[in-house]
C-alpha cells in the first residue's frame, strides 16, 4: 500500500502547516468557555458554546439548524434547559458520498484547585503540548474537523464529499436527549448519510496512530442511603443510630473485590466469549505497559500482562466508584452524620450484556447486602443513565479510508483498537441509522482526558487535521469505487 501523499494532498497538507496558529488560536477561544454540562450552574456556558459553534459553522458556509431540546429534570426536581444540537451541512451533491461527523464540545468539570499546572480554561502552550480541559475531550477534534473541511475551501478546491455535523453539548452528562433526535431525524437529515466518523477518544499509544472499532457501554448507578431529613452532631448521636455513610460505604465495599472482580451474581453471565483469533488479535498490538503506567501515574496495574490489561480495559466489564453526593468533603474537620448520601458507581459494559438484566442484578445484591444491616435507613437505587457498547466491522470501506489516510500522514499503519470509554451515541447512530460508523482518534494516549492537565500536543492536532483531510478524499475515492463496481454488476 503507497503512503505517499498525492501533489493535491501536498498542497493541502501545506496550507494546514502554514495556519496552524489559527487552529491554535480557535481552540484558546473554545478552551475559555467552562462549557460543563455535568454541573448545573455551567448550563448557561454550554449553551453558550453552542452558539459560538454555531456561529464557527456558519462562517464555514454551512447551512446550521440549532435544535432546542426542551428541558431536562434533575433528581432534586429542578428543570434545566438542555442546550442545542446543531445538524449543519455543507453541500448537497448526489454524485457525492455523504460523511456525517459527530463531535461534542461539553467538557468535564476542572478547577484549577484539582491540581492543574495551568487555568484549565486557558489554552497555554508548554513543550508543544495545548493544556486546557477540553482540548483533546472533545474541542480540539471537532475543530480539526472544521478546519480541514475549510481547507478545501480555502484552497478553493471541490469539496469530495458532502459534509454534515452533529455537534452536542450533553455528551459527558449521557448524550441526553440526542437519541430521541435521531429518531426523528432518521429519515431527513440522517435519510442520504453514508458514513459516521467520531474523533472522540485517544490512541493506545503516546505515539503510534490508531483506529477505534468498539467501545464499551456504560451503566451508571446511584445508591442513596437516607436516615432523615436533617444532619446530625456526631457527639451528640454517634453511637446510638445507624448511620447512613456507614451503611453507604458498607454497600460499596461490597461491589468489587481487591483483584476488580465485580461481586454482582451472574453480572459476568452475558459476557460475549472471547474467541480465539479475538485473542490472538491482542497479541499482535503494540503496548508499552510501562508506558500505560507513566501516563496514567500509577506504580502497578491489577493485571501483569498485556493481553489481559487489553481484554480488562475493551472486553469485559469493569466498576468504577466515582464519589459521593451529600458527604462531606471540604479541608478541615465537620462532626456532621449527613443525613442523606448518595454514591455513585457505574459498569462499564460490554457485548452482550443486558442493560436491563444488569439494572436488576445490581438493585437485587444491593437491597440484599442492606437487609443484612438490620439498618432502618432507607435504601434507593437507580440508574440514571444506560448507554449500550458498540463494535463495527474492520473491513468497511470507512476503515480501509482511514487507514489509508492515517498511513500517508504518519507514514506507518495504525494500530486498530478498541476503548474502554464510552461515547452513548455510536451505537445510537449504528442501530438508528444502519450506516458504518468509525471512531477515528487524533488525541494521544497521554492526552489525560477527564484529568488533569488534559492536553493535545500541537503535532497530534495538526497532523489530525490532515488525517481528516486526507480520509475525506480516501472515502471519496473508495465509495466511487464500490459505486462503480456494484453499478457494473447491475448492468450484468
Ligand atoms: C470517550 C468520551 N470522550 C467520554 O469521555 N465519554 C464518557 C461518557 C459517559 C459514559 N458514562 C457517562 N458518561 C465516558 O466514557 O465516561
Ligand atoms: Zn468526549
Ligand atoms: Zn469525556
Amino acid at each position: 500500500m503507497s503512503s505517499s501523499s498525492s501533489a493535491l494532498e501536498t498542497e493541502i497538507f501545506q496550507y494546514i502547516d502554514l495556519h496552524q496558529n489559527v487552529l491554535v488560536e480557535n481552540l484558546e477561544e473554545w478552551v475559555a468557555v467552562e462549557s460543563d454540562s455535568v454541573q448545573p450552574g455551567l448550563r448557561k456556558e454550554v449553551i453558550r458554546m453552542m452558539a459560538l459553534v454555531a456561529n464557527r459553522l456558519k462562517v464555514l458556509g454551512a447551512t446550521v439548524n440549532s435544535v432546542n431540546l426542551g428541558s431536562h429534570q434533575l433528581p432534586d426536581g429542578q428543570n434545566l434547559p438542555l442546550p442545542p444540537v446543531i445538524l449543519a451541512e455543507l453541500g448537497k451533491d448526489p454524485q457525492k458520498p455523504t460523511v456525517c461527523f459527530y463531535g461534542h464540545v461539553d467538557v468535564q468539570p476542572a478547577k484549577k484547585d484539582d491540581g492543574w499546572k495551568t487555568d484549565p480554561y486557558t489554552l497555554t502552550e508548554i513543550n508543544g503540548n495545548l493544556y486546557g480541559r477540553g482540548a483533546t475531550d472533545n474541542k480540539g477534534p471537532v475543530l480539526a474537523w472544521i478546519y480541514a473541511v475549510e481547507t478545501f475551501k480555502a484552497l478553493k478546491l471541490a469539496m469530495p464529499v458532502n459534509f454534515k455535523f452533529v455537534i452536542e453539548g450533553m455528551e459527558e452528562a449521557g448524550s441526553l436527549g440526542l437519541e430521541e433526535l435521531l429518531e426523528e431525524e432518521k429519515r431527513c437529515f440522517f435519510a442520504d448519510v453514508d458514513y459516521i466518523v467520531i474523533s472522540d477518544n485517544v490512541w493506545l499509544s503516546n505515539r503510534k496512530p490508531a483506529l477505534t472499532y468498539g467501545t464499551r457501554g456504560n451503566a451508571c448507578f446511584f445508591v442513596e442511603v437516607e436516615s432523615g431529613d436533617k444532619d446530625l452532631h456526631s457527639g451528640t448521636f454517634g453511637g446510638i443510630i445507624h448511620e447512613p455513610m456507614t451503611d453507604l460505604i458498607a454497600l460499596l465495599d461490597s461491589l468489587v473485590d481487591p483483584t476488580g472482580h465485580i461481586q454482582i451474581p451472574g453480572i459476568y453471565d452475558n459476557v460475549a466469549a472471547l474467541r480465539e483469533e479475538e485473542r490472538k488479535l491482542y497479541e499482535s498490538i503494540e503496548f508499552d505497559l510501562e508506558e500505560h503506567k507513566n501516563n496514567c501515574r500509577v506504580k502497578k496495574f491489577l493485571y501483569d500482562t498485556k493481553e489481559e490489561i487489553l481484554l480488562h480495559l475493551w472486553r469485559y466489564p469493569s466498576l468504577s466508584i466515582h464519589g459521593i453526593e451529600g458527604a462531606f468533603h471540604e479541608p478541615g474537620i465537620k462532626t456532621v452524620i449527613p443525613a442523606k448520601v448518595i454514591g455513585k458507581f457505574s459498569i462499564r459494559q460490554v457485548p452482550h450484556m443486558d442493560l436491563s438484566v444488569v439494572k436488576q442484578q445490581v438493585v437485587e445484591y444491593l437491597e440484599n447486602v442492606f437487609s443484612k444491616r438490620n439498618s432502618p435507613n432507607k435504601l434507593k437505587v437507580s440508574m440514571p443513565l444506560g448507554a449500550k457498547p458498540w463494535v463495527a466491522d474492520i473491513n468497511d470501506p470507512l476503515y480501509i479510508a482511514a487507514r489509508r489516510a492515517a498511513r500517508t500522514v504518519f507514514r506507518e499503519d495504525p494500530d486498530f483498537i478498541r476503548d474502554g470509554s464510552t461515547i452513548p451515541i455510536a451505537r445510537m447512530f449504528q442501530t438508528i441509522t444502519q450506516k458504518s460508523v468509525i471512531m477515528l482518534p487524533i488525541g494521544a494516549a497521554d492526552d489525560g482526558e477527564h484529568s488533569q492537565n488534559e492536553k493535545i500536543s500541537r503535532y497530534n492536532y495538526v497532523e489530525g487535521t490532515k488525517v481528516f483531510a486526507a480520509f475525506l478524499l480516501e472515502i471519496s475515492k473508495l465509495h466511487g469505487q464500490l459505486q462503480e463496481i456494484s453499478n457494473t454488476k447491475t448492468d450484468n
